[in-house]
């Protein structure tokens, strides 16, 4: 069977072909220049799957989009204190060049916008790193999120540096706050490299993919930064991701996106996909008029919004049935799927309601894919509650869903191999 997704995503850009509003970034010359019929849609899965259709390996330069990954770069290498010292987290509504910093501390009110990205550049590799080392971090740093060696587009950097007066007197203004602390001139040209990295609608995906899947490039299977990184990379594009469309793209589209001037939009959807799309027209925002458009659509035709999720708790409780009789009677809570604190709390019931005749518990977690760590202490309170009240619980659990199981104090917990071990007969004796 032919898979039907890169089919939709055909399809799709064939909704949006008709639409040549808009136009490429006039403010960079090169940029100018793109052809505009360029068209692209690409998802990634957080498994290493990657449809697309379209023009998907046609090269362009990254631009904003590299903001996001930067940020992430600057909070791995310095740590969230020395980073939020320095940039801030608060939508500006404002446009992604508005020459702006936050009252009283001088801080970009975000890393999104280029105040706030610019800083973000020099805060990566080691504090007192060199203008090439950092610059070699960067390039080392989104590549691993590509999943492959990027490269400069020279002509782009060297178009963009001669119109950078804007961006130079960012920089300026920020060394006279002391936000930067290096040459501003430096720093800019850097910034300006990193927007000038070339890379296709696939890189992007895998880059948001990258994002979407905790911090593993889900090609490679390198992790390129840790969870926490990503939590606040997420949290800050999504609101100030789209600059000052930030608010219409929340409620619209509701996932987590980076626009760039040369086209490429991303989106990652945490434990899904990361999607990318190009196309070089842009919006007064200076976000891709097309891209936005198969933004929407993807949205709602596939329930990507990030506020629209599936109850995750219903389905935990699989079944919960006695085997055997009498006092060598077992009570089996088969699990089931993700389980988190909501999960957690409908095993907690489950227990409250129906356990207490039988002598003998077990917690079967064979069908169960995940457990974070709250719903770990949940469980394991359970176990704990009921050994207090006399019960035996027992464990079964093959894929170490819940490694070194124990409740603590008074609590116990008999990990059992599988379901048939359950057979009263061959209970191992407690
Ligand atoms: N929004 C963007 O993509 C802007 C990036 C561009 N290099 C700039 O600094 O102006």
């Amino acid at each position: 069977m032919r898979s039907p997704i890169p089919d939709y995503l055909a399809e799709a850009l064939s909704h949006v072909v008709s639409n040549t509003s808009g136009a490429p970034a006039g403010y960079i010359p090169e940029l100018a220049t793109a052809d505009p019929r360029c068209l692209a849609a690409v998802f990634a899965t957080v498994d290493g799957e990657v449809y697309g259709a379209g023009d998907v390996d046609a090269p362009f330069t990254i631009q904003s989009i590299s903001k996001p990954f930067v940020y992430a770069l600057a909070l791995a290498d310095r740590g969230f204190d020395a980073v939020l010292d320095k940039v801030g987290v608060e939508p500006s509504g404002e446009a992604f060049n508005e020459i702006s910093l936050e009252d009283g501390t001088g801080r970009p009110l975000n890393p999104m916008i280029n105040a706030g990205a610019i800083t973000a550049h020099s805060l990566t590799g080691a504090e007192g790193i060199d203008p090439a080392g950092r610059m070699a971090r960067v390039v080392g740093g989104l590549s691993a999120f590509a999943g492959r060696r990027l490269e400069t587009d020279e002509s782009v950097w060297a178009s963009e540096m001669e119109h950078a007066h804007r961006n130079l007197a960012i920089g300026h203004m920020l060394r006279s706050h002391d936000i930067l602390t290096d040459d501003p001139h430096t720093v800019v040209e850097g910034y300006i490299r990193q927007c000038s990295l070339l890379v296709s609608a696939r890189d992007l995906a895998v880059m948001a993919a990258t994002l979407a899947n905790g911090g593993v490039n889900p090609c490679s299977g390198e992790r390129v930064v840790l969870a926490p990184v990503v939590r606040q990379v997420l949290s800050v594009m999504s609101t100030c991701g789209m600059y000052d469309a930030a608010g219409d793209w929340a409620t619209q589209v509701g996932i987590p996106a980076k626009s760039g001037v040369a086209g490429g939009l991303i989106g990652a959807l945490p434990g899904q996909i990361g999607i990318a799309t190009f196309s070089p027209r842009l919006d007064p925002h200076g976000n891709s008029v097309r891209g936005v458009s198969l933004f929407e659509r993807f949205s709602s035709d596939m329930g990507l919004h990030l506020m629209e999720v599936p109850p995750a708790a219903r389905a935990v409780v699989r079944s919960n049935h006695v085997v055997g009789t009498g006092p060598d009677a077992v009570r089996v809570l088969q699990l089931q799927g993700g389980i988190r604190f909501a999960g957690g709390e409908r095993v907690v019931r489950e227990a409250v309601e129906t356990l207490g005749a039988e002598p003998r518990v077990a917690l079967d977690l064979t069908m169960v894919s995940s457990v974070d760590d709250v719903a770990r202490r949940m469980l394991l309170e359970v176990a704990r509650r009921l050994t207090l009240e006399g019960h035996d619980v027992y464990l079964v659990d093959p894929d170490s869903m819940l490694p070194d199981p124990d409740p603590g104090d008074g609590g116990r917990v008999i990990v059992v191999a599988d379901l048939d071990t359950l057979d009263p007969q061959r209970l191992p004796s407690t």
